[in-house]
């Protein structure tokens, strides 16, 4: 079972955010564990200070290193893979949600403040990573993407059947309008091949719209999807025309 360790001053928010839905059904089920550590716990003065002023000078105040030294040291191993979230890392996707689910032990670091010590980045940081290119007031929000987006990834928390990988981007292409009940409302129908019942007609029309949506929202996308498609293909005919 996939353990996660987050290092946070707010450990309530990474508490409440993984008792709801999905993931919280994940946890109760023993498919995820999510613990949360905050630095005040090893800080042995009297006001329990986790930041002090930058050398150098400059606006804000910098996580001090000794106590995310002894929050990381209580909750590390020898399997674990340390992650700082940061503007500075790689910038999440679907492929390195997938790869992180594979872990058998994440710890997430969030900074608060203006950042934590560069020591501690060179110490135990195996990767940075950040969940797009703006700046946010501390790593907890960026690690919660992480963990809902990792989570589908791990057998049995989508329902049976559902799977992460019919999610739009793992197969590199963006989903297909969806409907339910009514059948007509605010003057709209529901595509008649969707109520038709005949499931093969009805994936045709799913993939087919699918890429069309991609096409006319991510062209981008949907040329990378040709590529790897394309590739596919071409690979599969040379397996064909080299077997005897
Ligand atoms: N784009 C991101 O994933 C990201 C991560 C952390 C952050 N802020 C943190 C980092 C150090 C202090 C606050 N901002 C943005």
């Amino acid at each position: 079972m996939l353990k996660v360790d987050v290092i946070t001053l707010f450990p309530e928010m990474i508490e409440g955010a993984v008792s709801h839905g999905v993931l919280g059904q994940a946890v109760k089920s023993d498919l995820l564990s999510v613990k949360a550590h905050t630095p005040r716990e090893f800080t042995e003065d009297k006001h329990r200070t986790v930041d002090d002023r930058p050398f150098g000078g400059g606006d804000g105040m910098i996580m001090l290193a000794e106590p995310l030294k002894k929050t990381i040291e209580k909750v590390q191993h020898n399997t674990s893979k340390v992650v700082y979230l940061s503007p500075q890392g790689r910038t999440l996707n679907a492929a390195i949600a997938k790869e992180f689910s594979k872990e058998e032990h994440l710890i997430f670091i969030c900074g608060r403040y203006g950042g934590i010590d560069q020591r501690i980045i060179n110490e135990y940081v195996d990767e940075e990573l950040s969940i797009g290119d703006y700046v946010l007031s501390g790593g907890e929000l960026g690690a919660l993407v992480i963990i809902d987006a990792l989570a589908r990834f791990i057998p049995g928390v989508l329902g049976h059947g559902e799977s992460a990988e019919k999610d739009s981007f793992s197969d590199g292409l963006l989903e297909q309008p969806n409907f339910t009940r009514p059948r007509e409302f605010l003057g709209q129908d529901v595509p008649e091949v969707l109520v038709g019942g005949n499931h093969k007609v009805i994936g045709e029309w799913k993939d087919k719209v699918s890429a069309l949506v991609t096409l006319k929202k991510r062209p981008d996308l949907f040329r990378e999807y040709i590529k790897v498609e394309t590739e596919k293909y071409n690979s599969l005919k040379k397996k064909k025309t080299a077997a005897p």
